[in-house]
């Protein structure tokens, strides 16, 4: 199968150096890193060991495959999406958290499959990405259903030896991911503290609320998803991640732009269009924006001191 990547940091390194062990795959991403790849193949290191050697590009316009996955961050996904409308690809798939597989429906003249992904990824150096955990790749349709082409990639990815499946019931896991991405990612970056937190303490009546909230909203668009399962799948993951930092987490730590517009902001504007109330989602969106916010403007500062200085 041709197979692209498109945003070739963490997760997209790891995904696609692995399927590279069996199929023919393009990543698109950025300098030092593809130029690394280039010269001497992707080492994959950590909980899967891999040596393969991809194409590596940086651009990603005008290309052509079967399947293109879409690992950027999320806010980068209006852009890759553009890109990608400047090539041919039959079936696009995001494995992204949050929402953003209609925003690539909504450019895209291809079919797009939803897709959730527990394995866990640090491109360590250029060329190198550690593997931080293995999981699961689920591929299905985005309004539930069989697919027989969402089985067809997740045959092509255990091919590659990839832990994969088809699932019938995508909008539910989608927002269960939601769920469990607004109930640890929000508290845990704001409050500085590990995934153990959510599973007990202060922060977990924060991270079930903003859990029930993500439900409510689930079910006003017509999934079945009860309050009681995406608490249950909070508290499941904050146990068996107990000791990471999250994603979010690491976002702030590092002083880089965070998901909150396709966790959180997916959950407030959906559930707008309902008239579902999302009080604990708005009020962590509105923490983290303004940490973000306070970081451009540090960042801007730090810009016009530096041209003052020249
Ligand atoms: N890492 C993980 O373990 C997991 C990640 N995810 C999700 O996967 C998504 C990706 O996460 P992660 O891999 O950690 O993020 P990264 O930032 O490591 O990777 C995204 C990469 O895409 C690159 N990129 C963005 N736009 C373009 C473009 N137009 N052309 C070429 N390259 C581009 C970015 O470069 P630059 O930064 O320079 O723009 C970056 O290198 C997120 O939604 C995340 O939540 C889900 C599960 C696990
Ligand atoms: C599942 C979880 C919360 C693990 O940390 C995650 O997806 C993230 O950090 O973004």
């Amino acid at each position: 199968m041709r197979i692209l990547v498109f945003g070739a940091g963490s997760l997209g390194s790891l995904i696609g150096g692995l399927l590279a062990r069996a199929h023919d795959v393009t990543l698109v991403g950025r300098d030092p890193h593809m130029r690394r790849v280039r010269e001497d193949g992707l080492r994959i290191e950590g909980a899967i060991e891999a040596h393969t050697h991809p194409r590596a590009l940086t651009d990603g316009t005008g290309e052509r495959a079967d399947v293109a996955i879409v690992t950027t961050k999320t806010y980068d996904t209006d852009a890759a999406a553009r890109a990608l409308a400047t090539g041919r690809y039959e079936t696009v798939i995001s494995l992204q958290n949050g929402l953003t597989e209609e925003r690539l429906l909504a450019a895209l003249d291809a079919r797009v499959l939803a897709g959730t992904v527990t394995y866990g990824a640090r491109l360590a150096d250029p060329g190198r990405v550690e593997c931080t955990g293995t999981g699961e790749v689920t591929i299905g349709a985005l309004s539930g259903g069989q697919d027989p082409e969402a089985e067809r990639v997740a045959e092509a990815f255990r091919e590659a030896d990839v832990t994969a499946g088809s699932a019938t019931d995508m909008p539910r896991r989608r927002f269960r991911k939601l769920a469990v991405n607004a109930g640890i990612n929000g508290p845990t970056a704001l409050a500085d503290v590990d995934n153990a937190a959510v599973a007990a303490g202060p922060a977990g009546a924060v991270a079930r609320e903003a859990a029930c909230e993500v439900a409510t909203v689930a079910r006003a668009e017509g999934v079945d998803l009860s309050n009681g399962d995406a608490v249950a799948a909070v508290e499941r993951v904050a146990e068996t991640t107990a000791a990471n930092h999250s994603s979010m987490r690491q976002d702030r730590a590092a002083g880089r732009r965070t998901e909150v517009d396709a966790i959180y902001g997916a959950a407030i504007d959906r559930g707008e269009t309902h008239d579902v109330e999302t009080p604990t989602c708005r009020t962590l969106a509105a923490l983290l924006r303004a940490w973000e916010r306070e970081r451009e403007l540090r960042s801007a500062d730090d810009a016009g001191v530096g041209t003052r200085g020249i």
